[in-house]
């Protein structure tokens, strides 16, 4: 009986060692390089470059071509815990540009993560939609991914050690030491978001029913998309835009997404912090929005030791709310390093919306009726892409919301605009 297992052993270990040595022959190495001391070897597909970045992981099993351009990605190299990645390979990302639509297919024009680690890329890809390969278009995108790693074992790690600085060394560097502790380049120290926001407003939809302003924070295309198919005119706006100076103009304010840490973005939860406590129309923030939401309302904003990234996650909504009901469990689509601190009492005028079942991290916050104000914030993703659908009313909500709004609010002589003013006066 030991005899037997000893020469399967040896025949299984010939084997995978032919296997790998045909795998990785004119293969290029590259090896992931965790700060905390561990390396991942395996070889390189997409671009012949090395990558600094923080080392994230997704349990997204879809999408990886939404998450890849999802700016909220932006400096990470994301790992992925699906085996196979690869194998619809990438469509064409460029969607009829009227003014309808948002110009894209995917959640922006370029891949915006650092890197990628997969288990197995595959080469062929099949969908009827695909142009081609992850690893040609990352390869066009000059981002580099590894191929080869067991994703597992570097997912087992994150989750131990919390989410960690890395490097993907590709080719020659990937026979190098592995960098000094301080040579590791930390993105969280940079602002993200004015890297990646708008630097100049534009409108999509023009003619749409209501005016929604968008403050970019590193906005996917699918919550533009999800407000312009419900009918709002869109005006997207810089991060750190003071919509105080604008406001009268709008049925209501949306705060997207985006990269980084939530304290860089100071200057937009200040200027909220007027909005809200000033303007009466709806706001809706979503991620990064929801923390800029949360820190105007008086909540703190604590990073996570590995953030929830995937399109699976449980959340119990404790408030009822639109299309939300309280006590149901919705699955979303998440993406983030940070959150909302629980706080008892919670602030003034606002409580809790919805909890994650796993980790019971905030994931929503409201202002309370008794404020009379309409503000919403979610630490996931309604819009999703990729991901679950389960809340994706909430948008019907908010456009709701707001033509409800509009259609009572009336003329507000207080709220309109010198421009407006002198609009009504030319008409008149
Ligand atoms: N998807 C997002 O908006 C992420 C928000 C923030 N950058 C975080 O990691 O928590």
């Amino acid at each position: 009986m030991f005899t037997y297992q000893a020469i399967r052993a040896v025949r299984y270990a010939r084997f995978s060692r032919g296997l790998a040595t045909a795998v990785n022959q004119g293969r290029v190495p590259a090896a992931l390089h965790l700060k905390t001391g561990q390396t991942f070897k395996g070889t390189s597909f997409g671009a012949d470059t090395s990558a600094f970045g923080e080392t994230v992981f997704s349990t997204s099993i879809t999408s990886y071509t939404e998450s890849m351009t999802d700016p909220s990605y932006r400096g990470q190299i994301l790992v992925f815990t699906t085996p196979m990645i690869g194998n619809y390979g990438v469509p064409h990302n460029e969607a009829p540009c009227d003014s309808q639509d948002v110009g894209v297919v995917l959640e922006s024009k370029g891949i915006q993560c650092a890197a990628v680690v997969v288990g197995d890329v595959a080469e062929k890809y099949s969908h009827y939609t695909a142009v081609e390969s992850i690893a040609s278009w990352c390869k066009r995108h000059n981002v580099p991914g590894i191929t080869g790693v067991d994703t597992r074992a570097v997912t087992t790690l994150l989750r131990d050690q919390g989410t960690t600085l890395g490097r993907l060394a590709v080719g020659a560097d990937a026979a190098l030491p592995a960098p000094a502790a301080h040579e590791y380049w930390d993105p969280t120290l940079e602002n993200l978001v004015d890297q990646i926001s708008t630097k100049e407003p534009y409108e999509l939809n023009p003619t749409g029913e209501i005016k929604i302003a968008l403050l970019d924070f590193g906005a996917k295309a699918n919550i533009a998309r999800s407000l312009v198919r419900r009918g709002a005119a869109v005006t997207v706006l810089p991060w750190n835009f003071d919509f105080n100076k604008v406001r009268d103009q709008f049925d209501g304010l949306f705060l997207s997404n985006g990269p980084g840490d939530p304290q860089q973005c100071m200057e937009a939860a200040l200027h909220l912090r007027r909005t809200i406590a000033e303007w009466d129309k709806p706001i809706f923030g979503i991620c990064m929005g929801h923390q800029i939401i949360g820190m105007a309302a008086g909540l703190d904003a604590y990073r996570m030791t590995f953030g929830n990234r995937g399109h699976n996650q449980p959340v119990l909504a404790l408030a009822s709310s639109g299309s939300i009901k309280a006590g149901r469990v919705y699955v979303t689509s998440q993406n983030h390093q940070y959150a909302l601190k629980l706080q008892d009492p919670f602030p003034q005028g606002w409580e809790p919306f919805f909890i994650n079942c796993n980790d019971s991290s905030v994931e929503g916050i409201k202002s309370t009726d008794a404020s009379g104000k309409k503000v919403w914030g979610v630490q996931f993703h309604p819009e999703s892409a990729g991901g679950p659908l389960d809340t994706i009313e909430m948008f019907s909500d908010f456009v709701s919301q707001c033509k409800a709004h509009k259609a009572t609010a009336g003329f507000q002589p207080s709220f309109v605009s010198e421009a407006t003013v002198e609009k009504v006066a030319a008409a008149a």
